[in-house]
């Protein structure tokens, strides 16, 4: 008889960014329904409290703390307000992230410092300030970074958010090389196309969605939910030996096949 690994969090604490909608919404739901509680972090407390309430009805529990996570100072003082809160945090999701998709000739300096900042910056400085907290913990922490397939593969959806995208799967390689022996964890998920608030208008687009489509092996896009498995898996028990990795969640869409 082997033990089998466990997907549930009962008794994790996560912070998860941007979890106000979208992809940073669904795996809030998702880990509270797993047993974590939850905290949300975005900047719009509104939609966090809304996505609390969901959480509440379900029998979960969560918590609310507003935060712009490019604002490094302000971010510091919210993961030390946490910390005050819960003594222990288990998993940190950085997902918090936007795009301008604006043509290479064309993209503007303040373009670059704005995808940069939201995409990659806020990603480290999480990671540091709760990863330093994780190492000091007996059992250490897990590390969820949220890239992209743009990280990858060249996409016609900008330079700059692919070139973020790419530094979130290095940081999370070198996270995982350096803090592995602290017990702390640090991987990625790659999306292809999910239909959120991000890529609403896009996906509407019958031309765009074909060629999306086209190069799609199962021939649909995402679903929010489906990136609830890939997430539990690397934050949990379940990916207990897996750290410093990328797994893209694509439809196949990285195989590249002919
Ligand atoms: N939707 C998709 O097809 C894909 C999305 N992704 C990535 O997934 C992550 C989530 O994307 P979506 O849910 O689609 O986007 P979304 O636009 O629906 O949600 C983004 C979330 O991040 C929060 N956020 C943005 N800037 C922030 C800041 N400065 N401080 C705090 N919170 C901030 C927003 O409030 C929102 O809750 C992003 O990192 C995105 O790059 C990656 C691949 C595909
Ligand atoms: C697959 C990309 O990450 C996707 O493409 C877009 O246009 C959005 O910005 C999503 O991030």
């Amino acid at each position: 008889m082997m033990n089998l690994p466990s997907f549930r969090l009962e008794g994790k604490k996560a912070i998860i960014t941007g979890a106000g909608r979208g992809i940073g919404r669904a795996l809030a739901i998702g880990f509270a329904q797993s047993g974590a509680e939850v905290i949300l972090c975005s900047r719009t407390e509104s939609e966090l409290e809304q996505v609390k309430s969901e959480i509440e009805a379900l029998g979960g529990s969560a918590l609310v703390y507003p935060v712009d996570v490019t604002d490094t100072a302000e971010l510091k003082k919210t993961v030390k307000h946490i910390f005050n809160d819960f003594q222990v945090v288990d998993i940190l999701i950085n997902n918090a992230g936007m795009n301008i998709r604006s043509k290479a000739n064309d993209v503007t300096e303040d373009e670059w410092i704005r995808i940069m900042d939201t995409n990659v910056k806020s990603a480290f400085m999480m990671s540091q300030a709760v990863g330093i907290r994780m190492q000091e913990q007996q059992n250490g922490g897990s590390i969820l970074s949220v890239s992209s397939v743009a990280g990858h593969i060249a996409l016609k959806t900008g330079v700059v958010y692919a070139a973020s995208k790419a530094a979130m799967i290095q940081m999370t390689k070198v996270l995982a090389y350096e803090w592995g022996s602290k017990g702390v964890r640090v991987n990625s998920i790659g999306p292809w196309y999910f239909e959120t608030p991000l890529t609403k208008h896009l996906l509407e687009d019958e031309n765009y969605l074909n060629e999306i489509l086209a190069v799609t092996p199962l021939k649909r896009v995402g679903q929010v939910e489906e990136l609830i498995g890939p997430a539990l898996f690397l934050s949990s028990e379940a990916g207990s030996y897996v750290t410093g990795q990328t797994l893209f969640v694509d439809g196949g869409m990285t195989i590249n096949g002919f």
